[in-house]
């Protein structure tokens, strides 16, 4: 079972212009930067509740959110629910006939392991599982 909303991913090209924009928004700082090399990205959170918004730059050009912004620019990429047991809920929505992208569980940024969903089965939403790391 979903959760929670953990994070919405937003696809930028200039991450500090990024951070400038969104400080402005959410009346905050950012208050973390990563960078994750297995996705080719660079990130930064903002704190909203108990949610976040995740920005995310691509450090290649072949990283998801280069390609994703070549092809449709800047924007919303992706929504992350937070689950207890990801590696029953890769199992559940699979059962469901949904196809995940990857089956076993990933490193994610903020301290957590992630999966994602096919876009093309959720309305052209990319959607990611997010459970903290033990
Ligand atoms: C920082 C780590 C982690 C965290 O801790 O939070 C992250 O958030 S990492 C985020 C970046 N990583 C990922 O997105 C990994 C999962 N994504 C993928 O595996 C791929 O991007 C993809 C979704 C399978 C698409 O890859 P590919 O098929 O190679 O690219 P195409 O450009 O050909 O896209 C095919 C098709 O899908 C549409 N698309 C692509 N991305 C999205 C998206 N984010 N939301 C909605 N739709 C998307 C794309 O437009 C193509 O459709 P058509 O144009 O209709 O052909
Ligand atoms: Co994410």
């Amino acid at each position: 079972m979903m959760k929670k909303i953990e994070h919405i991913g937003i696809a930028v090209k200039d991450l500090e212009a990024a951070n400038e924009t969104y400080r402005k928004v959410m009346g905050a700082e950012h208050y973390k930067t990563e960078a994750v090399e297995s996705e080719g990205v660079i990130t930064s959170f903002f704190k909203v509740g108990e949610s976040k918004i995740e920005l995310l730059a691509g450090t290649t050009e072949d990283s998801p959110i280069s390609k994703f912004i070549s092809k449709r620019g800047e924007g919303i990429h992706h929504i992350a629910f937070g689950v207890d047991d990801i590696q029953a809920e890769i199992e559940r929505l699979q059962n469901e006939g949904f196809r995940l992208l990857n089956e076993i569980p990933k490193p994610g940024a903020d301290n957590k392991l992630v999966a994602f969903m096919h876009p093309k089965d959720a309305n052209g939403v990319l959607v990611e599982l997010c459970q903290d790391k033990e």
